[in-house]
């Protein structure tokens, strides 16, 4: 086996050179005396990296250390970083390990100690390293393929083949939320010569409007009052890769134009910098709204539009090639069999209604209804997944429509006259989604659970289509409207 390797960060070439002697025997050790140096040595990444906290020769300032701990976390997650201070203070301590160290070591401590303490970060990272390796063996079914032989799927990857041997082209996936789109740009990813390098997905609708453009083209110290250190990007994470940018149709305006403008000179400079920076990066995007749409509403730019549909790809919901839907059943039972479930099928009612359902969550939806009713039948111990192991909007193909949800609580609170029932069942199913919403902080991601939806997005497209019919309805239901109101242009959640 060869000896791990040892970064070793320190402005004091004669600390450096005496560390670097006492661990030869065990270590490979490479030094780097700055930051500048020490980002020429992290290909391939070190096995650890130990990093002096006093990186300015006769000064007490931190900063530079801080932030370089700060880019090595975020550029090589899998090395350990032990910092090494002669000041064993407990506030930087505390910075280090808030920012990702492994340790904190004082530099008075001996070599026995020191050796100790990087045997057990090494230690940790292999374990991570291997319980990584395991989840992804033991994976809920997330395939690296996509499945299905319909014409439109086999059409998708012929694209998917040509975009892999052109990895400049800018491609633009389209298509209903849950039918794929990221799998595809990982395929993209997958099958192309920057598969080595970063592929970086950024989930627009997750970034606060206020900090899309920082987190997309980074910072530098002091670019406003939080930016304590220097901030990479995610386009500069994704370096030689690809950045797959889900839901671009979500990008606020003045983000649109800095994006284009990467988009058109392959530069960036980081905000509060001056620096213009190269970066290599195939840039993949991703909307389930129509952008066209968003166009002639004045929310999304035209010229941006077409700089990032170069390349076109299109997925269509599931219910529009039912002929997936075996194929998929097939390989996700086999995968979750291959996981140790005993279930040898579905009664051919059971596969009947999958096939019937519209399925307005598409692939993913199909999924998780998979995965739940895997452990209803064997919580039941059937032997195959029968009709009542599924949830009752796919047995009576109700997609999203509101058959079964009367709740006579809601009901009962209204004391004006009769009013069409649509609407009552419209505000009772409300009431409930406003009470799973306080049940859980407001949050959709969890609230789906407890409405014993298949997913958050069959709540998202159930919520919308509600509050578009019955928008007298929203101003009863505060979370509601502050989770799912769509935003408009230039506003921030
Ligand atoms: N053709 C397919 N074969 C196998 N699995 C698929 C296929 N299409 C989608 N999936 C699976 O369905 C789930 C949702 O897919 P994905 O996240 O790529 O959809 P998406 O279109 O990006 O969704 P969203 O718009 O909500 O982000 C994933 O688990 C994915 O692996």
């Amino acid at each position: 086996m060869t000896a791990p390797r040892l970064l070793l960060i320190d402005d004091s070439a004669e600390y450096a050179a005496s560390l670097t002697r006492a661990l030869r025997s065990t270590y490979r050790v490479e030094t780097a005396q700055n930051a500048t140096q020490a980002l020429e040595h992290l290909s391939p990444p070190p096995d650890a990296i130990l990093l002096d906290l006093r990186l300015i020769p006769d000064s007490d300032d931190t900063s530079v250390a801080l932030s370089l701990l700060q880019e090595l976390r975020e550029r090589l997650p899998n090395s350990p970083v032990l910092v090494i201070t002669a000041y064993g203070d407990i506030d930087q301590a505390v910075a280090c390990m808030r920012l990702g160290a492994a340790d904190f070591i004082e530099k008075g401590k001996g070599l026995s100690e020191l050796r100790a303490r990087i045997e057990k970060a090494l230690a940790q990272a292999r374990m991570a390293t291997r319980l990584r390796q395991l989840e992804e063996e033991l994976a809920i079914v997330e395939p690296r393929q996509l499945i299905g032989e319909s014409a439109a799927l086999r059409e998708v990857k012929e694209m998917i083949a040509a975009v892999a041997r052109d990895s400049q082209v800018t491609v633009l996936i389209t298509g209903e939320t849950g039918t794929g789109k990221e799998l595809v740009a990982r395929a993209i990813h997958a099958s192309g010569p920057r598969t080595q390098a970063p592929f970086v997905p950024v989930a627009i609708p997750t970034l606060p409007p206020t900090t899309v453009e920082a987190e997309l083209f980074g910072y530098e110290p002091g670019a406003f009052t939080d930016a304590k250190r220097r901030h990479l990007g995610f386009i500069e994470r994704a370096r030689g890769g690809v950045l797959f940018l889900d839901e671009v149709g979500e990008l606020p305006p003045e983000t649109q134009v800095k994006l284009l403008r990467f988009l058109e000179e392959r530069t960036i400079s980081r905000l509060g910098g001056s620096e213009e920076i190269h970066v290599d990066v195939q840039v993949i995007a991703a909307t389930n709204v129509n952008l066209g749409t968003a166009i002639r509403q004045g929310q999304f730019r035209e010229d941006l539009y077409y700089r990032l549909k170069v390349c076109e790809i299109h997925l269509p919901p599931l219910r529009e090639r039912r002929e997936d839907i075996p194929l998929m059943v097939e390989h996700f039972l086999t995968t979750l069999r291959a996981k140790g479930h005993a279930l040898t099928g579905l009664s051919a009612e059971a596969q009947a209604a999958l096939e019937r359902y519209d399925w307005p969550g598409n692939v993913r939806e199909l999924r998780n209804v998979l995965e739940a009713a895997m452990l209803k039948a064997s919580l039941r111990r059937h032997e195959r997944i029968e009709l009542e192991d599924l949830p009752l909007d796919v047995v009576t193909g109700a997609s999203g429509r509101l058959e079964g949800q009367t709740k006579p609580a809601a009901l009962t609170k209204s004391s004006r006259g009769p009013r069409p029932l649509e609407e009552v069942l419209a505000e009772a199913e409300l009431a409930e989604v406003e009470r799973a919403l306080s049940a859980c902080g407001g949050k959709k991601s969890e609230a789906w659970r407890l409405l014993g939806l298949n997913d958050r997005f069959v709540l998202t497209r159930r919520v919308r289509r509600l509050l578009e019919r019955f928008p007298q309805l929203a101003a009863h239901f505060e979370q509601v409207q502050r989770a799912f109101r769509p935003r408009n242009k230039g506003e921030k959640r």
